[in-house]
């Protein structure tokens, strides 16, 4: 399962203002798995997530992508080398449909004209690609969709642009129980194409029911990486509301064990 980390943070800090959020952050994410990201609210993880992103920029510390070493300096930067970020409010616009939402920002042209039929099969390939058969026309709105079904439009999007790296912000958060288990075979189903998937979430059962390793951040630090079939629901859970757990002997820091 593990190779070298498609991703790897060392040494982050970043503050806003007096205020520091992230201390020494070290963070690796790999090919094929699913990295849960975890902590309470307030831990850092979207600052973090950002700063993958370059939405923020890094006070310190060094960001490696596919073992080298690399200055992000904007959203451009690292949507270029393959990391897309999913966040919660989706940014899909209601009143197009799904294969317009698809290509939003980045559309396909024949001359000046829209090239409409090399954009849908795209989306469709895309789609199929991730088995998703829950989509009934790709030229419905994205207002008619379910929620599970906007996140799948959502994360199709991502993964449309060769992307190396999707992060996903709590998925499921507004998910019924059969749209969660869903949205998490989706999340399963990246990782196995070979994507590095970083979910972020509070629900420990899907945290468990999909992920690889679970990095936990407590009050900015990262108490720890683990894999996640070597941990239990409670020790994830101390590490969350603790920074550490008796039981892993790791104390608050770049505790990475894995
Ligand atoms: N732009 C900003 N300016 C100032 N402070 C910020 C900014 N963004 C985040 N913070 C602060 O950084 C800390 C970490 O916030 P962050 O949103 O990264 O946490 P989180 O783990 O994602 O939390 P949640 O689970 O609630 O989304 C918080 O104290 C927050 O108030």
């Amino acid at each position: 399962m593990s190779q070298a980390p498609v991703l790897e943070l060392r040494g982050i800090d970043k503050s806003f203002g007096p205020v520091q959020v992230l201390h020494d952050v070290a963070f690796s994410v790999y090919p094929g798995e699913v990295t849960a990201l975890v902590g309470d609210n307030g831990a850092g993880k979207s600052t973090l997530v950002k700063c993958i992103g370059g939405i923020h920029p890094m006070d310190s510390g060094e960001y490696f992508f596919a073992g080298e070493k690399v200055h992000v300096s904007g959203p451009r930067d690292a949507a270029a080398m393959g990391v897309e970020i999913v966040y919660q409010d989706l940014a899909l616009c209601d009143n197009l449909d799904i294969v317009q939402n698809m290509f939003l920002g980045r559309e396909r042209k024949s001359g000046l004209v829209l090239d409409e039929d090399t954009m849908e099969e795209m989306a469709a390939k895309t789609l199929a690609g991730l088995s998703v058969r829950t989509v009934k026309s790709l030229r419905q709105h994205v207002s008619s969709l379910s929620g599970g079904q906007r996140q799948t439009v959502a994360i199709a999007k991502a993964v449309l642009w060769n992307s190396k790296v999707v992060i996903l912000d709590e998925p499921t958060a507004a998910l019924g129980v059969a749209q969660t288990a869903q949205v998490l075979e989706l999340v399963r189903r990246l990782a196995d194409n070979g994507l590095a998937v970083v979910l972020i979430s509070h629900n420990m059962n899907d945290v468990f029911a999909v992920s690889d390793r679970i990095a936990a951040l407590y009050l900015g630090r990262m108490a720890a990486q683990v894999k996640t079939s070597e941990v239990t629901h409670s020790q994830i859970v101390e590490l969350i509301t603790a920074g550490r757990s008796g039981e892993l002997g790791l104390a608050t820091g770049n505790g990475a064990s894995a």
